[in-house]
């Protein structure tokens, strides 16, 4: 984890505003003491949940997208840390570990790639440093059962949340083979053909490698489903969709009912549950669209996913708060942090 950057009390004290007769997640969250004994530090630790950062558009870029998804983990952390601790979600039971930082891969690339194909292998290619970071990070806080919450970055940490989280949780004896679920409300599968590693096809390699048992997508949008990844999909048993057209333009069920049966489908094994900020109307993201799911939507699939799944983690990605075309989106923070939250009194329910 060589990528990793360690936050102390004094880094969540700099972005928490401070007011007087009130109290703040930020003065409440954990952080970890001594980053040289994090596996001592976790198992001490009565924490429930690790809270991580992975900011990096390396995975976007190597899937031909808009670059940006990094921006959305700092703009979430002030929005977080200020959000008032009370009775609803007190905060102590978080630990904030900190982020990851591959900005240094990516000015390398981009200073020494030459020409669109080079550019592309080269990032495809530095996606499977953050996999493997990521999931020894992963592995880590679930193999001493906390549960991770990430926030993105790019959907291709999808196959490192996997992958970590089944070993993780075999390790811990929670499971009894290295293999989970996965419910994903997104507007695409993420289910690409295995051409190397980028942000559309975290899931395939997770299913390739095994540690992917069943997959479910929520809110998947027809007119973004290539017909490869469609085939693929309804040849396989262990996935399934409920389209985003068959919930709010066919009404053949309702969105409580198309994430009851996600829920249900993946109901024999623990789960990790998903969330692509591209399934949100008009949030800003590498895919934004004017047409997906309402912010309450995702509030309420966080929140019955929390309450009804064996959730293995959490996982909200793709969203920025500035694009590297220049749209920016001062709230993109904040939606993540009411995401966040509701996942955590969901949990706590
Ligand atoms: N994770 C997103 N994957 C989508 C969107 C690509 C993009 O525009 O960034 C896909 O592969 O189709």
């Amino acid at each position: 984890m060589n990528h990793f950057k360690f936050y102390n009390k004094k880094d969540v004290l700099a972005v928490t505003r401070i007011r007087r007769f009130e109290t703040k997640l930020g003065e409440r969250i954990q952080v970890i003491h001594d980053p040289g004994k994090l596996e001592a530090s976790l198992q001490a630790s009565n924490a429930s949940f690790v809270l991580i950062g992975v900011p990096e558009d390396i995975g976007v870029k190597a899937n031909m997208g808009i670059g940006g998804t990094d921006s959305a983990w700092l703009s979430f952390l002030h929005a977080f840390l200020n959000i008032q601790s009370n009775d609803f979600c007190e905060g102590s039971n978080i630990i904030l570990l900190g982020h990851f930082d591959f900005s240094g891969i990516e000015s390398l690339i981009e200073k020494n790639a030459q020409g669109f194909d080079e550019k592309l292998a080269a990032y495809r290619h530095a996606v499977n440093t953050i996999d493997d970071e990521v999931e020894q990070l992963i592995h880590l806080i679930t193999q001493n059962k906390k549960i991770p919450i990430v926030i993105g970055g790019g959907h291709n940490n999808s196959y490192p949340c996997i992958k970590g989280a089944a070993k993780g949780f075999y390790k811990a004896g929670v499971i009894p083979i290295a293999q989970i679920n996965a419910i994903n409300l997104d507007a695409h599968a993420d289910f690409r053909p295995m051409e190397g590693r980028h942000s559309g096809n975290g899931f395939s390699y997770a299913e390739n490698d095994g540690y992917l048992e069943k997959y479910c997508v929520v809110g998947l949008h027809e007119n973004y489903l290539p017909q490869n990844v469609w085939m693929d999909m309804v040849n396989n048993p262990f996935v399934d969709c409920i389209t985003y057209e068959d919930i709010f333009v066919h009404e053949k069920r309702n969105f409580r009912q198309a994430v009851d049966h996600a829920i249900e489908f993946t109901s024999d094994t623990l789960c990790g549950i998903e969330i692509d900020i591209d399934s949100i109307e008009g949030a800003l993201s590498s895919a934004s669209s004017p047409v997906g799911v309402q912010v309450n939507h995702a509030r309420q699939f966080i929140s019955y996913t929390a309450m009804d799944s064996k959730v293995a983690y959490l996982h909200i990605c793709e969203g920025a708060a500035k694009l590297s075309d220049g749209r920016e989106d001062r709230g993109t923070g904040k939606m993540i942090s009411y995401l966040v939250s509701d996942f955590v009194k969901g949990m706590m329910a």
